[in-house]
């Protein structure tokens, strides 16, 4: 894990930094903000570009993880219970500017019109009633590992998550294709397609809990009719792919799974998915971190915790964050929209 420490200075100017941008936009859901990213990323201290541009471009580590952004406790105002709540104290949107420009240096931010009612920054707390789902908003069932939307092509290179309030040091836990046996990812069947791995519940209830009123009817049904042809009839795919030596993998503990009677595959499944449970690590993040995650190497989940619906549960914002935008040029309405369809 490569971690970058802010330090006083570097805190002083980055707060500088998002006053003026948050004086200037209502928040990250503003287009003109989203425009303006990439241009005001540069001005971030360069310490804290340069190791995340390290990040991206040689793939030094499988999690970047920047530390000591200040986050002010009082301020940010109540957890809230559903991610249609969208608070948008003082505190929130500066941390949140913080946490979009700092992605920005990684690639470009999206949306999915299917997840969070098509918003580009997620609400990561617990949900009353959604406590034992395999959702980001459970609690008190572990959330099994995955890379973040291994079924989808257009899947994000890297998961942002930043942390506002974790009072109980839940961990985030992950595993990188790095520490996977050798023996088990030289197996050239897991190159093959011969897995499937089927849509996860949080783009099924992304656009019905919650509908965005801004996206035409007609689209929002062909996205939701996309998202259910991928659970019917999963397409076949490898789960490691890139240079034979080093893969990149995509991989979800609880969605993926093989052909009726291909044992080769089932047994080269069961085998990784071992070898990923054993070298899983934790980590458990405290407010002002932001965690950067190489969806391309490494699998995260969450342990498991005990909700409070009073306020002050744990509390992440996340970003999922693309290195190329014109490869879903298709499903985007114009070439500046962040917005996948
Ligand atoms: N193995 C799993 N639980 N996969 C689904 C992960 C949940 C998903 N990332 C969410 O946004 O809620
Ligand atoms: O809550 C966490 O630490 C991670 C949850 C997760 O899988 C996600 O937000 O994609
Ligand atoms: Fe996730």
């Amino acid at each position: 894990m490569d971690v970058v420490e802010l330090d006083e200075g570097e805190r002083s100017a980055a707060t500088a930094l998002v006053a003026e941008l948050a004086g200037r936009h209502g928040g990250v859901e503003d287009p003109a903000f989203q425009d303006s990213a990439d241009t005001c990323a540069q001005e971030l201290p360069r310490t804290l570009r340069a190791r995340l541009n390290r990040f991206r471009m040689h793939e030094s580590a499988c999690i970047c993880l920047v530390r000591n952004y200040p986050v002010d406790d009082a301020a940010l105002g109540p957890t809230p219970q559903h991610w249609r709540e969208r608070p948008s104290t003082p505190a929130t949107v500066a941390s949140d500017i913080f946490f979009f420009l700092c992605a920005s240096l990684l690639g470009s931010p999206i949306a999915w019109s299917t997840k969070q009612a098509g918003h580009i920054m997620h609400t990561i707390a617990p949900i009353p009633g959604h406590e034992t789902e395999q959702l980001a908003s459970g609690s008190e069932a572990p959330l099994t590992w995955h890379t973040e939307d291994a079924f989808h092509p257009l899947r994000a290179d890297y998961l942002g998550l930043m942390c506002l309030r974790n009072p109980d040091r839940t961990e985030t836990t992950f595993a990188c294709v790095h520490d996977v046996d050798p023996d088990v990812r030289g197996n050239p069947v897991l190159f093959e397609p011969r897995f499937r791995i089927v849509p996860d519940g949080s783009h099924l209830c992304g656009t019905s809990e919650a509908p965005n009123m801004e996206i035409p009817a007609e689209l929002r049904e062909r996205a939701r009719q996309r998202i259910a042809r991928m659970l019917q009839e999963p397409e076949p795919i490898p789960l490691l792919f890139g240079e034979l030596a080093s893969p990149y993998m995509r991989l979800d503990q609880h969605y993926t799974s093989t052909a009726d009677g291909d044992r080769d595959a089932a047994d080269a499944l069961a085998a990784l998915r071992a070898s990923v449970g054993a070298g899983l690590k934790r980590l458990a993040l405290a407010p002002g971190d932001l965690c950067f995650i190489d969806n391309y190497k490494v699998v995260h989940g969450r342990s498991a915790f005990r909700a409070r619906y009073d306020g002050t549960d744990r509390w992440l914002r996340r970003l999922n964050i693309t290195r190329d935008l014109r490869k879903s040029r298709d499903l985007r309405l114009a070439p500046g929209s962040r917005l996948i369809v």
